[in-house]
């Protein structure tokens, strides 16, 4: 694969490494990991449970500062404590929203949090042009996240990541908590908003389908290590370079 021109690169790590736990109950979690993603490309992480994938996005999200290696994006490196700025860049969608909204603020309130802590304007304006692209009416700005369904949750939570324009998502299994039903749903809106707004999209899953359908590119990991990178387009073949990679496809009967 041809290397991504540095002006064009939005998410790279450069020898990522990550541990756990201290003397002799440390233990490594990430080894040097090097990814690159160009700017609008969407690209998944896969392997096995306990692999290190969250892990992996945690520390780009800059919620584990305790890592080694280098973590640029948009072709700047990254401090481990990041800055403010970086969270308008780069926002993270994860698995539940219910963990990821407050139980007690309506829709509006959690859509109007960011804005406000990133003196940002417009709050209304905002707050319904992102409610419209998610596909959620007005109504729903004084719903709790009780009153509900999953998908609805997820389109807010999505909202609300990208409510600051972002130029980054990065997303924790963002489907595999609701219905098979919703699930298509919640990826067709993933893939429009990452089209509408040229957005880099770096998703971490177990599910093949959801990688094939998101992504155009693969890395398969294997015990902290990234072990190979196929596009999106071999991998619904079955054809990967790596044993473990097929046996993986196959186990998951693609
Ligand atoms: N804060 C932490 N402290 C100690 N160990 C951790 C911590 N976070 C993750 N781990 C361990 O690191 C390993 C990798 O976890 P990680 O969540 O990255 O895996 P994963 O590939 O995302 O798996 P899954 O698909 O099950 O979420 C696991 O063994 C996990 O127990």
């Amino acid at each position: 694969m041809n290397p991504i021109p540095t002006t064009e690169r939005a998410v790279e790590t450069v020898n990522l490494a990550i541990a756990f736990g201290q003397s002799n109950q440390r233990r490594q979690v990430v080894s040097d990991v090097s990814l690159m993603l160009a700017r609008g490309e969407s690209y998944g992480l896969i392997g096995e449970s306990g692999c290190g994938k969250s892990t992996i996005l945690r520390a780009l999200a800059g919620l584990n500062p305790d890592y080694h290696g280098h973590i640029l994006f948009n072709n700047r490196e990254q401090q481990p404590h990041r800055d403010k700025a970086f969270y308008r860049q780069v926002q993270m969608v994860f698995q539940d929203p219910y963990a990821s909204l407050h139980p007690r603020k309506m829709v509006w309130a959690s859509l109007r949090e960011p804005l406000k802590l990133h003196d940002m304007d417009r709050h209304e304006a905002r707050i319904s042009e992102v409610l419209h692209a998610v596909g959620l009416s007005d109504a729903f700005r004084y719903r709790y996240p009780h009153q509900l369904s999953g998908g609805q949750r997820q389109r807010v939570a999505i909202a609300r990541a990208l409510i600051l324009e972002p130029s980054v998502l990065l997303l924790d299994e963002p489907t595999s908590a609701l219905d098979v039903s919703v699930q298509a749903e919640i990826l067709n809106l993933l893939s429009r908003m990452r089209q509408q707004r040229n957005l880099t999209y770096l998703l971490v899953t177990h599910d093949l389908a959801v990688v094939t359908h998101l992504c155009e590119r693969v890395g398969v990991m294997y015990q902290g290590k990234l072990l190979e990178e196929v596009s999106a387009a071999r991998l619904r073949k079955g054809d990967a370079q790596e044993t473990y990679t097929r046996e993986f496809l196959a186990a998951s009967e693609v």
